[in-house]
């Protein structure tokens, strides 16, 4: 059985699309009803996840956690049209994976930094300008230098990836998500390959510009701290199948720096996030 703790009734305030979002009144972004995947043919059939049924409010942030081969990524690549569902159906703002792809809707930013390793900072953030049929002069996209600006490389603009640290690279690969300003981003353990220190600082950058832009965060994570420190709801997917175990409303304050990492108040919440993974 599904367990809901504590609603929050988190507001958000700064939202660059539609002004200040009060959550509950905001559209559904992404609606995930009754969904299972299935992989292999029938000898060799894998169920990853089963019977999954979600719905991510415009402007949330929400992070999907569970036990290593689970089906995290799995449903993550189901909502950005990698995968498509043997059963149910993945709506986003009301129409297909595929055509929120085809408008960019979402971007997805993955664990390991793609960038092309020949080309420029500036040019691996210009790619979806390049490659993926996105016109800069149609769209109200961002400039790149803007997106690069956002994520904190001003002056990097003409470096090499084989130049940059592990953090800065996943800076770039956040800036390309961001230059198409999508109104969804979806993150498959975005930090996981970081030191922590590392982890920490652009934990705090996502959430400035998370608020700044208004945007919907889908964010799968295997650090529960991490989890509980950037949400405002945390989904537990229980044991393969898998199905959705629980919700975790995070009722911490709006505002968070990174003493709160090491707040009582996150422990308590991620002791809870413990026992719901050992119930699963
Ligand atoms: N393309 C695929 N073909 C066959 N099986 C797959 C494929 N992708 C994932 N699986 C299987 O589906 C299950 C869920 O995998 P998934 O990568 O979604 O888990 P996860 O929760 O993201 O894992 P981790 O936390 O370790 O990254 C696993 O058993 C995996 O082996």
């Amino acid at each position: 059985m599904m367990a809901t703790i504590a609603a929050s009734g988190a507001t958000r305030s700064g939202d660059a699309h539609s002004g200040d979002v009060r959550l509950s009144q905001a559209r559904n972004a992404i609606e995930i009803d009754n969904v299972a995947v299935t992989f292999g043919g029938s000898s060799r059939a894998v169920r990853a996840i089963d019977n999954v049924s979600l719905t991510v409010r415009e402007g949330e942030f929400v992070s999907l956690i569970g036990h290593s081969g689970c089906g995290k990524s799995t449903l993550l690549r189901t909502i950005a049209d990698i995968i498509a569902p043997t059963e149910g159906k993945v709506a986003i703002f009301g129409g297909t994976p595929a055509a929120a792809r085809a408008s960019r809707t979402f971007s997805m930013v993955f664990q390991q930094s793609v960038l092309m390793p020949w080309a420029k900072v500036i040019d691996n953030v210009r790619l979806p300008f390049e490659v993926g049929g996105a016109n800069p002069k149609a769209g109200n996209f961002m400039d790149p230098h803007e997106a690069l600006k956002l994520v904190e490389l001003e002056g990097f603009e003409d470096a090499l990836p084989s130049e940059l640290s592990g953090g800065m690279r996943q800076r770039v690969s956040i800036a390309r998500a961001l230059v198409t300003r999508p109104k969804v981003l979806l993150m498959d353990e975005p930090f996981g390959a970081l030191d922590e220190l590392v982890r920490d600082t652009l934990n705090v950058e996502l959430l400035r510009i998370w608020k700044q832009s208004g945007m919907t965060i889908v964010f799968v994570t295997h650090s529960l701290h991490e989890a509980v420190f950037l949400s405002q709801r945390v989904v537990v997917m229980s044991r393969r199948p898998s199905r959705i175990g629980g919700i975790l409303e995070i009722d911490l304050p709006e505002e968070r720096d990174l003493a709160l990492k090491d707040a009582p108040e996150l422990g308590h919440h991620v002791a809870r996030l413990r026992d719901m993974l050992g119930a699963g």
